[in-house]
């Protein structure tokens, strides 16, 4: 009998952890649709790895609908993500607020919301999130983007409450330190530059490596969470409160 090809969506797979993770799930056998917003990151992937490419904005709700119409996904990692300037909170700009928000928590459950239907109709099937450790712990100036990773772990727990006995896995991936795009436009690339090699970063494909192995346990298997971070990087500890704001 032929085993059907398994269908994997991957967002944000033009750059980073995304794109690392579609490479892997082509090179497995996947047939991966490779959602982003950059046409051209996506028709090269298409190109050297055969993706089915899918450019769109997460945010255009409609457009995301009718384009997961009737497609059968089996591996669904909601990926894409943003980081908005490292400012302390009453600095932000409210935009940067609701972007950050929209696009790391509203999007994520939105697609979770049109794939999750079918895989449990199906009885099969398997949704990653990545969070952050910035949603297990404090970190300073990255209130709102601590917040959203946050919001997805206690999701992605809830969830699994949820569809309990469909058969459909849950995985939460903390990240740590990633070395990627992430920070391309809020800081300088000799600040990236200093703040991966302070750490050597985890890299994208070491991430991939880790959603594979987890992915490829038996089915009654479901790694519900796992942290990966650098091995010199902590994170928590104590912090001090400012004595004024002067
Ligand atoms: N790097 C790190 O240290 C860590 C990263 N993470 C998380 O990992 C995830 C991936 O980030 P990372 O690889 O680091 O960063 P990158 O900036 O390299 O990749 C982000 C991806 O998200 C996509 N994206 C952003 N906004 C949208 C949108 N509106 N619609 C569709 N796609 C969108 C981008 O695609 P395009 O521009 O083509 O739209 C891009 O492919 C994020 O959720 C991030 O929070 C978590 C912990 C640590
Ligand atoms: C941006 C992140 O999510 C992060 N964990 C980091 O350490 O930079």
């Amino acid at each position: 009998m032929e085993i059907p090809e398994q269908i994997a969506l991957v967002t944000g797979a033009t750059s980073g952890i995304g794109k690392a993770i579609t490479l892997a799930l082509s090179k497995a056998g996947f047939q991966v649709i490779a959602l982003g917003r950059d046409p051209v990151a996506l028709e090269q992937m298409q190109h050297t790895s055969g993706v089915r490419p899918l450019a769109l904005d997460l945010l255009d709700r409609e457009a995301l609908a009718g384009a997961l119409q009737g497609e059968k996904i089996d591996v669904l990692v909601n990926n894409a993500g943003v980081i908005p300037p490292a400012v302390e909170f009453d600095q932000m700009d409210q935009n940067d607020i609701d972007a950050t928000i929209a696009v790391n928590l509203s999007a994520s459950l939105a697609t979770t919301r049109l794939v999750l239907p079918g895989m449990m109709a199906r009885k099969h099937g398997h949704v990653f999130f990545i969070g952050s450790t910035a949603g297990q712990a404090a970190f300073p100036s990255m209130a709102v983007y601590g917040a959203t990773k946050a919001a997805i772990s206690s999701f992605a727990v809830a969830l699994r409450c949820d569809i309990s006995g469909s058969g459909v896995r849950v995985t939460e991936i903390v990240a740590g330190r990633v070395e990627t795009n992430l920070y391309k436009e809020v800081l300088n690339d000799q600040a990236r530059t200093d703040m991966y090699g302070a750490f050597d970063a985890v890299q994208p494909e070491d991430v991939a490596a880790m959603l594979l192995s987890v992915l490829q346990m038996p089915a009654h298997v479901d790694v519900t969470r796992f942290d990966i971070l650098p091995t010199a990087q902590f994170v928590g500890g104590g912090g001090f409160a400012k004595k004024d704001n002067e």
